[in-house]
C-alpha cells in the first residue's frame, strides 16, 4: 500500500546528508561560544585599563552568539525536492492549468528593452501548451521604447517559438542562446540557425538604435495602434493607464509560422500621477494581478524580474508537480526557484553568488515550513496571493481561467483592464495589505511570503539540476552595496515592525521558521558589531590594551576553536555550494564590506524611517555597465571610482588596520603572548583588504580609489587614534 501511494506522488523529499558532521560541529561550537562568553564576563579589567573596550567586546560577542544560534535554525535538517514530470504527464496529459507570467521592468536605461524581451521570449517558449500561457509585461518606466521592443518581440515570436520547439533548444532566451551556442547547432541545419540568428540580431539592433536615439521611426508607429498612447506630454511619472494586448491567444488568426497558437502577450503601464504613491514593484504586481484577471485569469502565476530569463523550459511542469500532488499539493502556496546569475565571474568578486543561501539556507527554510518568497522565479497560486486563508476543505479550481472571450471585443477588454490599472482603483480597498503584495517595505516579496505562511500555507523550494532562471547580478561594488542596502533595510524593517516573525508568526509558523526569517531580518543589525570588531581590537594593539587571553593561557583555546571552526565550516559550506576557494575568500571580504557599509546604511535608514524622518525608496539596480567597468569586472578587479561615503568607510577601516599592524610590529618591547590573538585578527583584516590598498596606492585606472577618498579617510584615521581606549 505504501509503495502504491509513493508511486502516485508527484514529488519526493529527501534529507540532506552530512548532518552528523554538522551537529558535532554545532555542539562543540556552542560549547566554545559559552566558554568565550564566560571568560569575557568574568575577567572584566579595572576602570582605566580598557574596561569599556572589554565590555564592548563582551556585547559584540554576545550578539554574535545570539546571531549564530539564529543561523543554526536552517542548518538543522535541510531537504531537497525532486519531481516526477513523467507521472504528471501520464496523469494529466495536456489537461493542465493555465499560467499567467508576470515580468516587471522599470526603466529602459538601466534595464535595456532588448534584455527585457529576451526574457519575455524565453517565458513564451516554455515546454507547455501555448494556449495556456499568457505573458504580461509591466513597464513602470511607461516607455514607448519598451512598448516598441515588445511589439518587435511579438513578431519575432512567430519564428522563435517554432524554432525552439522543433529543435528542443535550451536556453530559450535568444540572447543567451546565441551567445553560448557554439556546439548547439549541429543538430539543426546551419542555414536555419543563421537565419534566425540574423533576424534576432537585426531586431536587437533596431531596438538598441531606437533606445539610443530615444525615438521610434514614424513609419513603425503606424503599424500598431498602441503607439498612439504616447504623446509628448507623457513622462514616466505622469501618464494614463496603458494596456495593449499585442498577441491575443484567444483569436484563431494569431498563430506562429508553424500554424500553432501563440501565448497571449500583454503590455501594461499602470497609471502614474505625481500625487499618488505607486508602491514600486509591489504596486506593479498588484496591477498585473487585476489586469490579468480580466484577460486570462489563470490559477497559477509565475513572476520574474525582467533580467531573469527562463533557462529551463520544464520549470512550469516542475512547479505543477508540487501544486497537483494529491497528498501535499493542497497546502502549497508557492514554489520558489533559486536566484541564479549568468554574469558571475569565476571567483565571485563581489560575493553575489548567493550560493550558500541557495544551497544551504533555502533548503533549510523549506524544511522549517516554507522557503521565503524572493520576488523572482516564483510560482504562486493566484487565489492565495490574493489573500485566501488556509482551510482543509478548500479545493483549487485548476480549470479556472478565461478560455473564450464571448461577445466582448479586444478593445472592450483593454478598456476594462485599464480601469483596473488606475491610481485611484486601490483607494479604500485591501490591496497592498490583505490582498496581493504588501506595500511599504523595500522587500515586498519577503513580507508577502511571510504573510502567506502566517495564513497557514506552506511553500517549497525547488532547485533543479539545470537552473530554472538566470539573471544579471550587480557588476560593480556600488551596485552590489546598493542592492544589499535595500535588502538589509527591507528585512530589518520587517523585523522592527508588527510583522516581526517572532510576533506575527507566533503560533502560526514553527519557531524554526520564525528564526529563519530573522537571519535576514537581522543582517542589518550585524553592522555595528562588525565595525567594532574590525576597529577596536586593532586600535588596542597600538595603544597597549589587551582584549584577548594570552596565547599561553588555556583560555585562548575556545577563542581559537570558535574562530577556526567558524572559518572552516563556512569554507566547507561554501565549497560544497559551488564556490571556488578564491571565491570563498572574496566572499569573506564582501561580507565584511557589506556589513560595515550597506548594512550600516540599511540600519540607519530603517531607524530614520521609523522616526518618520525619511520615506521608503526602491532604487533599481542597473543591468548594464559601461565598457571599461565591464572589462574590470571580467578581470575581477575591484571597482571603486566614486567618492561615496561607503568608499570612505571601507578605506578608513583598511588604513586603520594597516597602520595598527605596522605600529604594533614596531613596538618591539610588546609582550607578545598577550597580544598575539589581537595581532592575528588585525593581520587577517589587512590581508583581506589587499585589493583596497592596491586600489588606493597602485592602480591608476578609473576604478581606483580617488585621492579625495584617501585624504578623507586619513582624516578619520587621525580622529580614531585620538579617541582613548578606556
Ligand atoms: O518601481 C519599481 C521598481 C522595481 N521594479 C522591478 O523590480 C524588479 C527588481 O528590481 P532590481 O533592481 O533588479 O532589484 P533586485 O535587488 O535585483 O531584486 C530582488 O529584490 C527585490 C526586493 O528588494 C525583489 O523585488 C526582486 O524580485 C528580487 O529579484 C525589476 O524587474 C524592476 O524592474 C518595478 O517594477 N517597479
Ligand atoms: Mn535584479
Amino acid at each position: 500500500m505504501a509503495t502504491e501511494t509513493n508511486r502516485r506522488r508527484l514529488f519526493a523529499t529527501e534529507k540532506m546528508g552530512g548532518r552528523a558532521v554538522y551537529r558535532f560541529q554545532a555542539a562543540t561550537m556552542a560549547a566554545g561560544i559559552l566558554l568565550v562568553l564566560y571568560y569575557r564576563a568574568t575577567r572584566v579589567p579595572a576602570a582605566g585599563e580598557g574596561r569599556a573596550a572589554w565590555v564592548g567586546m563582551l556585547a559584540v560577542e554576545l550578539w554574535y552568539a545570539v546571531y549564530w544560534v539564529i543561523t543554526q535554525s536552517v542548518r538543522w535538517c535541510p531537504i531537497r525536492r525532486r519531481t516526477f514530470k513523467d507521472r504528471l504527464a501520464e496523469r494529466y496529459k495536456e489537461q493542465l492549468p493555465g499560467v499567467d507570467i508576470f515580468v516587471c521592468t522599470a526603466d529602459p536605461h538601466s534595464e535595456p528593452p532588448s534584455l527585457v524581451i529576451s526574457t519575455i521570449l524565453s517565458v513564451m517558449a516554455y515546454n507547455y501548451p501555448s494556449e495556456k500561457i499568457s505573458v504580461y509585461l509591466s513597464d513602470d518606466g511607461g516607455s514607448i521604447l519598451t512598448f516598441y521592443a515588445l511589439w518587435e518581440a511579438s513578431i519575432f515570436a512567430k519564428k522563435w517559438l517554432p524554432f525552439c520547439k522543433r529543435y528542443n533548444i535550451e536556453p530559450r532566451s535568444p540572447a543567451a542562446y546565441f551567445s553560448e551556442s557554439g556546439g548547439h547547432h549541429n543538430l539543426l541545419s546551419r542555414k536555419e540557425w543563421s537565419f534566425i540568428k540574423e533576424l534576432y540580431e537585426e531586431m536587437t539592433e533596431r531596438i538598441d538604435t531606437a533606445v539610443m536615439s530615444g525615438k521610434i521611426p514614424e513609419e513603425i508607429k503606424l503599424k500598431h495602434k498602441g503607439f498612439d498612447e504616447w504623446n509628448s506630454e507623457i513622462t514616466s511619472k505622469n501618464h494614463q493607464p496603458i494596456v495593449q494586448i499585442l498577441i491575443d491567444g484567444k483569436s484563431q488568426n494569431t498563430v506562429d509560422d508553424d500554424g500553432n497558437v501563440l501565448p497571449s502577450l500583454v503590455y501594461m503601464a499602470r497609471e502614474k500621477r505625481p500625487q499618488y504613491h505607486h508602491n514600486f514593484k509591489a504596486g506593479a504586481m498588484n496591477a498585473l494581478i487585476r489586469v490579468s484577471s480580466v484577460i486570462s485569469d489563470n490559477p497559477v502565476i509565475l513572476n520574474v524580474d525582467c533580467d531573469m530569463y527562463s533557462n529551463n523550459s520544464d520549470s512550469i511542469r516542475d512547479a505543477l508537480c508540487f501544486f497537483l500532488d494529491e497528498e501535499m499539493g493542497h497546502n502549497i502556496a508557492f514554489v520558489q526557484y533559486p536566484q541564479n546569475y549568468n554574469n558571475l565571474t569565476q571567483n565571485n568578486i563581489y560575493g553575489n553568488s548567493l550560493n550558500v543561501i541557495n544551497y544551504v539556507e533555502m533548503p533549510g527554510l523549506d524544511s522549517a515550513g516554507g522557503c521565503l518568497y524572493i520576488g523572482t522565479g516564483c510560482f504562486h497560486r493566484r487565489e492565495i496571493l490574493c489573500g485566501r486563508k488556509f482551510s482543509k476543505d478548500y479545493k483549487e479550481d485548476w480549470n479556472r481561467g478565461i478560455k473564450e472571450r464571448g461577445q466582448k471585443n479586444i478593445n472592450e477588454i483593454e478598456q476594462m483592464a485599464k480601469s483596473l490599472a488606475t491610481c485611484s482603483h486601490e483607494l479604500g480597498t485591501q490591496w497592498g495589505d490583505e490582498i496581493g503584495l504588501k506595500y511599504g517595505c523595500p522587500v515586498e516579496d519577503v513580507i508577502t511570503g511571510l504573510a502567506i505562511h502566517c495564513r497557514g500555507w506552506k511553500s517549497v523550494y525547488m532547485s533543479p539540476q539545470r537552473a530554472a532562471f538566470l539573471g544579471v547580478a550587480p557588476s560593480t561594488l556600488a551596485q552590489t552595496l546598493l542592492q544589499h542596502k535595500r535588502w538589509s533595510e527591507g528585512n530589518f524593517t520587517i523585523f522592527l515592525s508588527k510583522y516581526c516573525s517572532f510576533l506575527f508568526g507566533h503560533g502560526k509558523i514553527s519557531l524554526q521558521l520564525q528564526m529563519g526569517y530573522c537571519i535576514y531580518g537581522l543582517w542589518a543589525a550585524n553592522s555595528l558589531p562588525t565595525l567594532y570588531y574590525v576597529m577596536i581590537p586593532s586600535l588596542g594593539l597600538v595603544k597597549g590594551t589587551p582584549l584577548f587571553p594570552e596565547i599561553t593561557s588555556t583560555w585562548a583555546t575556545p577563542f581559537i576553536y570558535v574562530f577556526c571552526t567558524r572559518i572552516i565550516y563556512g569554507l566547507y559550506e561554501a565549497l560544497l555550494s559551488g564556490d571556488t576557494l578564491k571565491g570563498c575568500w572574496n566572499g569573506q571580504r564582501m561580507w565584511m564590506i557589506r556589513r560595515i557599509t550597506s548594512y550600516l546604511y540599511g540600519s540607519i535608514d530603517t531607524i530614520r524611517k521609523l522616526l518618520g524622518l525619511s520615506k521608503m525608496s526602491f532604487e533599481v539596480t542597473a543591468k548594464v555597465s559601461d565598457g571599461d567597468e565591464a572589462k574590470r569586472y571580467e578581470q575581477e578587479i575591484f571597482e571603486f571610482g566614486s567618492s561615496s561615503p561607503e568608499c570612505v568607510i571601507i578605506t578608513t577601516v583598511a588604513l586603520l588596520n594597516f597602520v595598527c599592524l605596522v605600529g604594533g610590529l614596531s613596538l618591539w618591547n610588546m609582550p607578545w603572548n598577550v597580544f598575539l590573538l589581537q595581532f592575528i585578527l588585525c593581520g587577517m583584516i589587512v590581508i583581506m583588504n589587499i585589493p583596497i590598498y592596491e586600489a588606493m596606492l597602485l592602480r591608476k585606472d578609473k576604478g581606483s580609489i580617488p585621492s579625495s577618498v584617501t585624504l578623507a579617510s586619513v582624516g578619520f584615521l587621525m580622529l580614531a587614534f585620538l579617541v582613548p581606549i578606556v
